[in-house]
């Protein structure tokens, strides 16, 4: 049976467990579950803090695991990404005070409050820069406030929290985080492949819709370069003489701006559906 470790609590939990119920697996419903058996998928879900995902992969205790990037870089586990699961993206960033410490290059010698001190030494390693990191569970905006660091090194979605705190962004991220599968390199048991494929079956239905319309069978070739599909749109005979179905797959980003250019054109019954899943 696949081992598998999810997020208990925290902004990826709920995400999560929802991508892996649209994938087709059983999930707890009660959030004080710890673990949930997937018998007919032959998976066994367990419930653990986010922060410490990474062991539990690391060791081999776990096969897998949903967990962010940034925790993954900060645990130092040698466990590697399987797959970018494209929701809890968040930046990691310096921030200070306006105008008291302007660029990355000025941070060493400084005192950096995070809940991320992995991270923190990984960057300061890399630019050869010494500093005194000053390792907090959380809230880390108070620590300038309060007199603890002279900047601090946190998770940065809407910047709210920051700008709450008085405090600004410098210099480019450390990195950009999003929810990534974990497993540990060279071991790939029965069930992973499966499912990688599903999951990748959800993240394509999230991003693309089915787009279907009615277009005059000689305006059909600039029709179709606007929807060319993944492999190539479906094109049916329509009853009414002179006209063509098509069906093809756009981008859900992209789909008013298509249906727009292609109403111009010429179709007709521009139909958007949502795709529940897929396999490519
Ligand atoms: N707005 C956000 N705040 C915190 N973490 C976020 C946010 N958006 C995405 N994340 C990601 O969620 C992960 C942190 O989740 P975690 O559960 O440890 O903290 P949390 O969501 O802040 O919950 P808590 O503060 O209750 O521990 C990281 O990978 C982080 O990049
Ligand atoms: O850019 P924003 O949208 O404001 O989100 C980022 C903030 O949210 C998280 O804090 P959380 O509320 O989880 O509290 P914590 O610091 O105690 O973890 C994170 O640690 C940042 O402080
Ligand atoms: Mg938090």
């Amino acid at each position: 049976m696949l081992r598998i470790a999810i997020p208990n609590k925290g902004t990826l939990s709920q995400p999560a467990s929802q991508m892996l119920r649209d994938a087709g697996y059983r999930q707890r419903t009660d959030p004080k579950d710890l673990i949930c058996r997937d018998e007919p998928n032959n998976v066994e879900f367990f419930y653990l803090r986010p922060r410490d995902i990474a062991t539990y992969v690391g060791t081999g205790d776990l096969d897998l695991g949903i967990t962010g990037r940034d925790l993954l870089v900060d645990s130092g586990v040698a466990a590697e990404e399987v797959l970018d699961l494209a929701f809890g993206g968040a930046t990691f960033r310096w921030a200070a005070p306006p105008g008291t410490i302007t660029s990355a290059a000025e941070v060493g010698g400084r005192r950096i409050a995070t809940a991320y001190p992995g991270v923190v030494e990984r960057y300061l390693a890399e630019h050869d820069l010494k500093a005194d990191v000053v390792r907090l569970d959380g809230a880390v905006e108070n620590a300038v406030r309060l007199g603890v660091a002279d900047l601090i090194a946190d998770v940065v979605e809407t910047g709210a929290t920051l700008r709450q705190a008085g405090l600004v962004t410098l210099g480019d991220p450390l990195l950009k985080s999003s929810a990534i599968i974990i497993g540990r390199p060279g071991h790939a048991p029965a069930g992973v492949s499966q499912l990688v494929r599903r999951l990748q079956g959800v993240l394509v239905a999230r991003s693309y819709v089915m787009l279907a319309y009615d277009v005059p069978a000689n305006l059909l070739e600039n029709a179709t370069a606007l929807t060319p599909g993944i492999e190539s749109p479906t094109v049916s005979p329509l009853h009414r003489e002179g006209w063509v179905a098509v069906q093809a797959m756009v981008q859900r980003a992209d789909v008013h701006h298509v249906m727009d250019e292609l109403y111009e054109l010429g179709a007709r019954a521009i139909l958007v559906t949502d795709i529940a899943n897929c396999r490519l």
